[in-house]
Order: C-alpha cells, then sequence, then structure tokens
C-alpha cells in the first residue's frame, strides 16, 4: 500500500529513468501503457520499505535454528521492554532456497496519529527510521523551539533537503514516519559545543514496525538486504580458494565469502577510502572469520605488471584470484527506501567509467577457469544490463552463466541482449510485483519480490 509520496528527484533524473524503463525493446515488448504503469510503481516502491527484515546467520559458528531461536529470544526481550503487552510474538522465517537467510516481517503501516510536536529529520535519517531505527541526534535539523527530554514528538522526513538546521519548524515537503520520545532538550542538539550524539529521539510509535538490530547478537545475525545475500551464494566460493573482493566496504558480501569458504582460503578485499577499512575490520572480527585480508587500495590499478607476486598485499599478478566479486560503485537507484535525492543526472551518469575500468582490472586478475560476479544497487541500464553487452563485446573469453539461487526477475530488455542471455541475469525488480504481493503471498514469497532494485550477474572466464 502506498502512504507515502513517489520519490522526490530531480526532473532530469526522473525523464532518464523514465526514458530507461520506456525504452524501445520495453516498449515493443509491453506496450506503453504496461511500460509507463511500471514506471511508475518504481517511483512508488523506491519510497516504501520492503515488508520484511532480512537478516543473514552465520551458520559458520552455529546451526541455523539454535540462532533463529536466540534472535526470537533476544527480540522477545527487546519488545517487552518497549511494550505493555505482555504476549509479544515474534516471528523469523527461514527462507525455503537460501540456507543462511532469516526473514521478518515489517508490519506497516500502521495506523499512528501525528502530533502536534514535530522534529524533522533528514531523508536518510528517515529512511532508517522507517527500517527500523530510532532518530539519532546528528540527524536531526528541526525540533520545537521548546524542546525538553521526555516530549513526546512526531518525527517527519525532509524530502527535498530544503528544511533549515536548528529551524523550530518547517513547512516544506516531508512525510511522517512515526512518534517518538525525545531523549535530550533541544539545546543539547543544537547549541552544544560538541555536535550531540547517541539517540535524540526514541521511536515508540514508528510507522512501519521492525525490530531494531542495535547490539542484537552481533556475530550471529547480520543486516543484509536478500539480494547482497544472493550475491554471495551466486559468486559460490569454496574452501581454500584464493577470492578478490574489488569494492569491499563496509564487508558484508566479504564476510559472507569468507564465511561461506568456511574460513578456509583467502578472501583479499580492497577499498579505496581509508576511513571505511576499520568497518570491515570489526565486521570481519565480528564474525570471527580469519581468512579476511584488508588493503586500502584503488581497485582500477590492482593489476601489477610483474607476473611474479612482490608483497603479499596489492597490486596482485594477473590471473591470482579463483573468483573475483565487483559489488561495483554505483548510482545506487536501487535503494528502499529512499524518499528523494538531490543528485543531478551527472552524477547518476558518472559512474559507468569508472564501472568498467573496475571491470577490465577484474578479469585480468581472474584465473582462466574463474567465476567473475558483477553486482550494483541500482536499476539503470548503463549499469547493468548495457554493461553487460559491452564486457561480452570486450573480453571474449567471457560467457554468461546460470545463477544459483535464482529468484530475481530476468534482464530488463534495452541493451541488445539476446532473450537467453537475459534469462541468465538476475534483476531484482520490485516494481513488477508491487501492491500485488498481496499480505495473502507466503512472506518468503513476498521477500523474493518485495526487495531492492538491484542486479547481478555471473561470468566465466574460458
Ligand atoms: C557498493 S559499495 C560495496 C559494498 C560492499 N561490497 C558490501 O557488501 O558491504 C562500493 C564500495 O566501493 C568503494 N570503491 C569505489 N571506488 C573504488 C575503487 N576504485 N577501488 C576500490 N574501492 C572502491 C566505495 O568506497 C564503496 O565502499
Amino acid at each position: 500500500m502506498s502512504v507515502f509520496p513517489i520519490i522526490n528527484l530531480r526532473p532530469a533524473v526522473t525523464e532518464f529513468l523514465q526514458s530507461v524503463f520506456l525504452n524501445t525493446e520495453v516498449l515493443a515488448a509491453v506496450g506503453h501503457q504496461e511500460a509507463e504503469c511500471r514506471f511508475q510503481k518504481l517511483l512508488s516502491c523506491l519510497s516504501h520499505p520492503p515488508s520484511y527484515t532480512c537478516v543473514r546467520a552465520s551458520t559458520h559458528l552455529a546451526p541455523l535454528e539454535e540462532i533463529r531461536h536466540k534472535l526470537g529470544e533476544e527480540l522477545k526481550k527487546q519488545m517487552c521492554s518497549s511494550s505493555a503487552d505482555e504476549e509479544v510474538s515474534v516471528q523469523i522465517l527461514t527462507h525455503p532456497r537460501i540456507p543462511d537467510v532469516l526473514l521478518l516481517p515489517v508490519d506497516g503501516p500502521r495506523p499512528v496519529k501525528q502530533l502536534s510536536s514535530e522534529v524533522v529529520v533528514g531523508a536518510q535519517c528517515g529512511s532508517a527510521v522507517l527500517r527500523g531505527a530510532h532518530v539519532f541526534a546528528p540527524g536531526i535539523i528541526a525540533s520545537p523551539k521548546y524542546m525538553k527530554a521526555g516530549d513526546v514528538v512526531s518525527v517527519f522526513s525532509d524530502l527535498e533537503g530544503k528544511c533549515t538546521r536548528g529551524a523550530t519548524s518547517f513547512q516544506g515537503k516531508k512525510a511522517f514516519v512515526g512518534n517518538g520520545v525525545a531523549q535530550m532538550d533541544r539545546s543539547a542538539i543544537f547549541c552544544a559545543d560538541e555536535p550531540a550524539k547517541g539517540i535524540g529521539v526514541r521511536m515508540v510509535e514508528p510507522l512501519y514496525q521492525s525490530p531494531s538490530f542495535d547490539g542484537v547478537l552481533p556475530g550471529l545475525a547480520f543486516l543484509q538486504n536478500l539480494p547482497s545475500v544472493v550475491v554471495g551464494h551466486v559468486l559460490g566460493p569454496r574452501p581454500g580458494e584464493r577470492i578478490l573482493d574489488m569494492c569491499a566496504a563496509p564487508g558484508g558480501k566479504t564476510c559472507h565469502i569468507a564465511a561461506l569458504m568456511e574460513d578456509q582460503g583467502e578472501v583479499v578485499a580492497l577499498e579505496r577510502i581509508r576511513n571505511k577499512i576499520d568497518r570491515i575490520r570489526q565486521n570481519a572480527q565480528m564474525l570471527r572469520l580469519r581468512s579476511i585480508k584488508v588493503y586500502c587500495f584503488n581497485s582500477t590499478q590492482a593489476v601489477s605488471s610483474d607476473p611474479v607476486q612482490e608483497s603479499e598485499g596489492p597490486p596482485f599478478p594477473p590471473e591470482s584470484f579463483d573468483r573475483v566479486l565487483l559489488d561495483a560503485p554505483c548510482s545506487g537507484l536501487g535503494q528502499r527506501p529512499n524518499m528523494g535525492s538531490t543528485w543531478s543526472l551527472k552524477e547518476i551518469r558518472s559512474y559507468t567509467p569508472l564501472q568498467r575500468k573496475l571491470f577490465h582490472a577484474a578479469v585480468r586478475l581472474l584465473k582462466r577457469g574463474g567465476v567473475l560476479v558483477y553486482s550494483t544497487c541500482t536499476v539503470t541500464l548503463a549499469e547493468n544490463e548495457e554493461l553487460v553487452a559491452w564486457a561480452l563485446n570486450t573480453f571474449p573469453c567471457l560467457t554468461l552463466q546460470p545463477q544459483e539461487p535464482h529468484i530475481g526477475a530476468e534482464g530488463m530488455l534495452g541493451a541488445g541482449l539476446s532473450p537467453e542471455q537475459l534469462r541468465l541475469l538476475q534483476r531484482f525488480s520490485p516494481e513488477l510485483s508491487w501492491d500485488q504481493t498481496g499480505t495473502a503471498a507466503p512472506l518468503s514469497c513476498r521477500a523474493n519480490r518485495d526487495t531492492i532494485g538491484f542486479f547481478i550477474a555471473k561470468f566465466l572466464k574460458n
């Protein structure tokens, strides 16, 4: 059900996306009306959260059932402490095809009454609240003039980024995300010498209720979108292999790969941005994975001209890895919930050259007979199917491979790929079932469709 306006994008970006979703191949296949309908559904579903939360269970540390039980107990404790109701129940389901996934239904939208006291938060903070987070102080942009800790307030997300920091009210475009209790006075948020830290508003009546995972079973339950978990399985790592994760931070997929290898072998994680490196290390440590080696490095330069490896770290000689994951930096237009983005069309389109450079390095670093998986969390053709078409033309040594599991849709028309090639691609397309999934469908079915927008291609190097 739609409760929010469609995602707020710059007009040029909306037009660009429309041209993608109404490209000539799609129009010829499904007609103008259906193509336009899918596009409108895309804009609508992007601003809403998926109807479940996906958790990757650390099955290298404990059996799935044990983790499911412990998680249920922890979440019950959490819910009991924030609810007067003694009979709280937590539904946690397994996925029929993916052995390390737990699914928790999200309850929403719920009938929550708006109050007269309003706190306004940034769009990113608003999205986090819709996925179960409390409001952290740095996310607050406006609050009532005399707000004190303990006041009950309604929280709104600033859709266009137009609210002035420190304002006492805001009349611009905003979306209600729920009610909460202020944990600090207004002066502590806006007038302190140091920027405020910690929870600013504890959500008690969120519009979408999903458990807060802050500190819940840190080593055993890892929050990860379902398509991201699928990537690890599609790569198919095996114990003893040497695997490269080219764009690794914060390390969700790196850790999954190492866990699937039973921590035997080597997972090399490269990340260009230095201050993201610690997150990868922390995640590896939290999940007790020792086979991960992390380096701050620009992966476009990760191929050494020397056929013999001089040092342990990058650059690496060609054909050094059994499998390579290129989870590419991308325009991120598949992320949900996302109520608005101020990105220009130029920014949205800026990723393709970098993705191609990274792809060149990926192919060179992969052994013959090795597997390369390319993934993005965006919905454009240029970063997905067109990149695949370019790759198949540029590298005759590559062939597309079937994916296991394949629970998303096939690739989108528009890049000149054949029907067989499109069937080998996996595109998570929430717009295809938006508003039709219905709560009657089993959760695992809904979970496969009501995802973030995501794309996966698997290649073999011959
Ligand atoms: C989509 S995110 C990766 C998410 C990660 N694979 C995970 O599952 O947790 C892309 C990452 O690539 C990094 N990145 C961008 N350009 C890069 C480059 N040239 N070399 C290495 N990392 C790069 C970004 O800083 C960002 O952290």
